[in-house]
């Protein structure tokens, strides 16, 4: 469902238009039925009744909201319905009777002013349905697979909190996560540095000697195809990115910037290090333009369309 004053709905809806009459990806919708105005809609009792439903309605499992939504105006009341709606997804994929979870976009900041301890999804699934340590956030579109080492904080606690364990075990999650899930037998990662130039020989900060360099060293003795520290401001040019599969970085901004500036509309995230497949378009909640009809669903069609991917992957 997703924040219930953006655009999930329309473009859940737009998605199901799409979708109806090709062959591909089915969903259902959890959340409340009555949002969608004018798409037909098809309540279902049981996610396995989907199938039927889908090339003639969109199929919701239907969950009232506790205050009917206004685009663009948060409530916090709708909060507990947002949080279930997650729990539930991901309750139906541990149970196998849906084959993925796709999120629509969360407001965060409505979600931590109820009480809700988890910064974004991706650590709330991981608390839900674990099986790596920690969490890995991938953006991926045709052209760029990004990973940030660190999340959803500020940068200086990003940065400060980077050592060369937190580095390897992100990029061995990883790596293990594109041979399993991407079917690609021997990953390429390139590492990001930290400073300017990569820190220039340690004249611009001394990070990329002393923490990158080393989880360098530690994934080749791994026998893991990684370079870096690399400069982070010419590792993602024309001639840079097929070099590498995935480009493992140092906090949240220097992974997503260059891959939504490249592809917004073909990005997709996905959660590594889970129990169950969960992908989400690369956007967010855009209440500036809810309620309008100019959502664009390209990014929820191609998190579908992973998602389905990587569930046939795994059904193997
Ligand atoms: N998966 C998620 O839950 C997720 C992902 C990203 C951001 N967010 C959250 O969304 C909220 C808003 O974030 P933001 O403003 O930084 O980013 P945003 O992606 O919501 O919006 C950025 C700009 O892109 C436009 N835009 C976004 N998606 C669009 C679409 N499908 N079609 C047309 N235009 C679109 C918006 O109108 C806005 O101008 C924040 O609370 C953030 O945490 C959630
Ligand atoms: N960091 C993501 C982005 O900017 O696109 C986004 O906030 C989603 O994070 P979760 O999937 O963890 O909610």
């Amino acid at each position: 469902m997703g924040e219930p004053a953006g655009i999930g709905a329309e473009v859940a809806a737009k998605a199901w238009a799409a979708l109806r009459e090709i062959p591909g990806p089915g969903f259902v919708f959890l959340g409340d039925a009555d949002v969608f105005d004018g798409v037909p809609v098809a309540r279902i009792e049981t996610p396995e009744q989907a199938t039927a439903a889908f090339p003639t309605a969109l199929p919701v499992l239907h969950a009232p909201l506790a205050a009917r939504p206004r685009p663009g105006v948060l409530d916090p009341a709708n909060a507990a319905a947002v949080i279930a709606s997650i729990e539930n997804a991901v309750a139906l994929a541990q149970a196998g009777r849906v084959g993925a979870v796709v999120t629509c976009p969360i407001q965060k900041s409505v979600l931590t002013g109820t009480g809700f301890p988890h910064p974004g999804h991706t650590e709330f699934l991981h608390a839900l349905a674990p099986v790596a340590p920690r969490p890995v956030m991938m953006l991926a579109s045709e052209e760029l697979r990004v990973v940030p080492v660190t999340i959803h904080e500020a940068l200086a606690s990003a940065i400060a909190r980077l050592t060369p364990g937190l580095i390897v075990e992100t990029a061995r999650i990883t790596h293990d996560a594109l041979v399993r899930d991407f079917g690609i037998a021997a990953p390429r990662l390139a590492i990001a540095g930290l400073n300017p130039h990569a820190g220039e020989a340690g004249t611009m900060g001394r990070e990329d000697i002393e923490i990158v360099a080393p989880a360098v060293a530690e994934l080749q003795r791994l026998g893991i195809d990684a370079r870096g520290p690399l400069p982070p401001d010419t590792m993602f040019t024309a001639k840079a990115r097929p070099r590498m599969d995935v480009a493992i970085c140092l906090y949240h901004d220097q992974a997503l910037i260059p891959i939504k500036t490249l592809d917004m509309d073909g990005g997709v995230n996905v959660t590594l290090g889970l129990s169950i497949i969960r992908t989400s378009p690369d956007h967010g909640t855009a209440l500036d333009i809810a309620g309008q009809g100019l959502a664009d669903p390209s990014s929820l069609l191609a998190a579908l369309r992973l998602a389905e991917q990587l569930a046939a992957r795994r059904s193997f």
